[in-house]
């Protein structure tokens, strides 16, 4: 049965509408030693595991600290998000305003009914609908060029955020076999309740056995991650805000996805800041997925 896409199977199984919830008595959650498959975990240190069925992913269930969380959240939206040279899934159909004009400030300052110039030939959307829908991703440090699917010149890509490298690197210095891993590139994604992210495999780095780092803040999601062909039934994980994932060894070439995002799940601790704030991330789900780029 070597070419049954049982990774397909999986996806179909956990995808569905908005704020409805699969079926969760097949997902591994870290914070409940009652969910299935709980038993494969082993605890390296305390909250730091690894699963005996997806051989070198190590999961950091509470890694990142509340204030950390608001701190990388607040960095993305208020500082990055404002510089041209960060791209974003929007960057090629609408005129977008910068620096602190951006999208986000004017959102989060009450203009979220402005509209926004698109080009040709996409229409005009208001600030409102690109921040809390159309906003899918950013892309930090080295960035990635979508069509030629290389990462161009590095003497042209703005800086990696010092913090969020600082903070990463030590994790893969303390966890796995490559203690001079570099932060170089990430690319940030923005999910809704309704959003997923289908099977893939991430192969645009020089070297596929560097570590890979997901990051997670906001909403619960579940996470599939399989082995190196769609035949392997892949493993359904679920992750909440402060989780982080790296991805090393063999896992770092395994097929993963993001088929659910599990509405209603957002902690209080980020529920803190003004309304706008509020009222965006209680439905989103922000992942930061942090690479090595280039062979040292
Ligand atoms: O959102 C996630 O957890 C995974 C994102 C991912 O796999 C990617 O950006 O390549
Ligand atoms: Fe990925």
């Amino acid at each position: 049965m070597e070419n049954v896409n049982n990774f397909r199977v999986q996806e179909k199984r956990y995808k569905c509408p908005g704020d409805l919830v699969p079926d969760l008595s097949e997902v591994l959650d870290t914070r409940d030693p009652n969910s299935y498959g709980y038993n494969n975990l082993q605890a390296v240190r305390p909250d730091v595991f690894t699963y005996s069925k997806v051989p070198g992913l190590i999961i950091l269930k509470d890694c990142v600290s509340p204030d950390l969380q608001k701190y990388l959240l607040k960095e993305i939206m208020f500082e990055q998000l404002q510089d041209s040279k960060n791209k974003t899934n929007l960057s090629p159909f609408y005129k977008l305003p910068l620096e602190t004009d951006s999208i986000w400030r004017r959102y989060h300052d009450g203009r979220e009914c402005d509209l926004i110039e698109g080009i040709p030939p996409t229409k005009p959307a208001t600030v409102e609908r690109l921040i809390q829908k159309k906003l899918r991703w950013v892309t930090l440090g080295e960035q990635y060029d979508w069509t030629e699917k290389v990462y161009p010149d590095p003497a042209l890509s703005p800086p990696f955020p010092t913090r969020l490298a600082s903070f990463v690197e030590d994790l893969v210095q303390s966890y796995t076999d490559y203690p001079k891993w570099k932060a170089e590139a990430a690319i940030v994604n923005f999910y809704s309740p309704s959003d997923t992210l289908s099977a893939h495999v991430d192969r645009s780095e020089e070297d596929l056995t560097l570590p890979l780092i997901s990051l997670s803040i906001g909403l619960d999601c579940i996470y599939l991650i399989g082995g190196s062909s769609r035949s392997e039934v892949p493993m359904a994980l679920r992750l909440h805000s402060g989780d982080v994932v790296i991805m090393t060894g063999p896992s770092r070439q395994a097929f993963h996805a993001v088929p659910k995002i599990l509405a209603s799940t957002i902690p209080s601790y980020l529920l803190t800041e003004s309304d706008q704030w509020n009222r965006w991330i209680q439905t989103k789900r922000v992942n930061f997925n942090i690479r090595q780029v280039r062979n040292s």
